[in-house]
């Protein structure tokens, strides 16, 4: 796996999930019609490249080839991804940095797989339980008379609409008027949206 550079702000990285039955079986039928060239994934890890060929653009067309600062295959562990890319990230957190990890992808990709992943099963889980219990572990280890504060929050953002996942009978709207409160504060408002420099109302 391809180590991520310790030294960057951005980091992007890259994780492609298992083909599901259907698509093994679409991949199957490309691959068996006659003239069909198959589309072609090719994944180095080393140089942290995709490398990919449109199934349907004619025979010599050159691969396209996307670099990535890690790129995590199909047989890719959740631990791996969480020591190698995620792990520093949270390191930094409990130096006081700040940190997002924003997981980005078409519908059914794999970002809740990678972010959440099964809870139950070890091997599954994803980055927010394994950066809980790091981050708790870490806490737990500390010196007594350290003390750390620890605040949650968990919001939807969809079609300009704000859920707090957490208080379903609160409903947030972004208010860009919210912008120009004189003093430059956004009173009362939520630390869930703080965190996120938001400006919002209660609809
Ligand atoms: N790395 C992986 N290994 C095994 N299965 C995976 C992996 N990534 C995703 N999957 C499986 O693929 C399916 C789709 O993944 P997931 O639900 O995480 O996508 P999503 O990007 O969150 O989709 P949506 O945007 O629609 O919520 C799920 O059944 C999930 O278990």
């Amino acid at each position: 796996m391809s180590k991520v550079k310790s030294s960057e702000t951005v980091k992007v990285v890259i994780r492609c999930r298992p083909l599901n039955r259907k698509e093994e079986a679409a991949a199957a039928f490309v691959t068996r019609t006659p003239g069909g060239v198959g589309g072609i994934v090719e994944m180095d890890m080393r140089l942290g490249q995709v490398v990919l060929r449109n199934p349907r653009s004619p025979p010599g067309e050159p691969r396209k080839a996307f670099t990535f600062d890690s790129v995590y295959d199909p047989s890719s562990k959740q631990r791996d991804l969480y020591d190698e890319t995620v792990r520093p990230l949270i390191d930094s957190v409990l130096d006081g940095f700040n940190g997002t990890i924003f997981a980005y992808g078409q519908t059914g990709t794999g970002k809740t797989y990678t972010m959440q992943g099964a809870w139950l099963e070890p091997e599954r889980r994803g980055v927010i339980p394994n950066a809980f219990e790091h981050i708790f572990t870490q806490i737990s280890r500390s010196a007594a008379d350290r003390q750390y504060l620890v605040r949650a929050s968990y919001l939807e953002i969809y079609r300009e609409e704000i859920r707090d996942l957490l208080d379903p009978n609160v409903h947030l709207r972004e208010s860009p008027e919210m912008c120009h409160l004189s003093d430059g504060t956004l009173n009362g408002c939520p630390d869930s949206l703080w965190s996120l420099k938001i400006p919002w109302r209660v609809s």
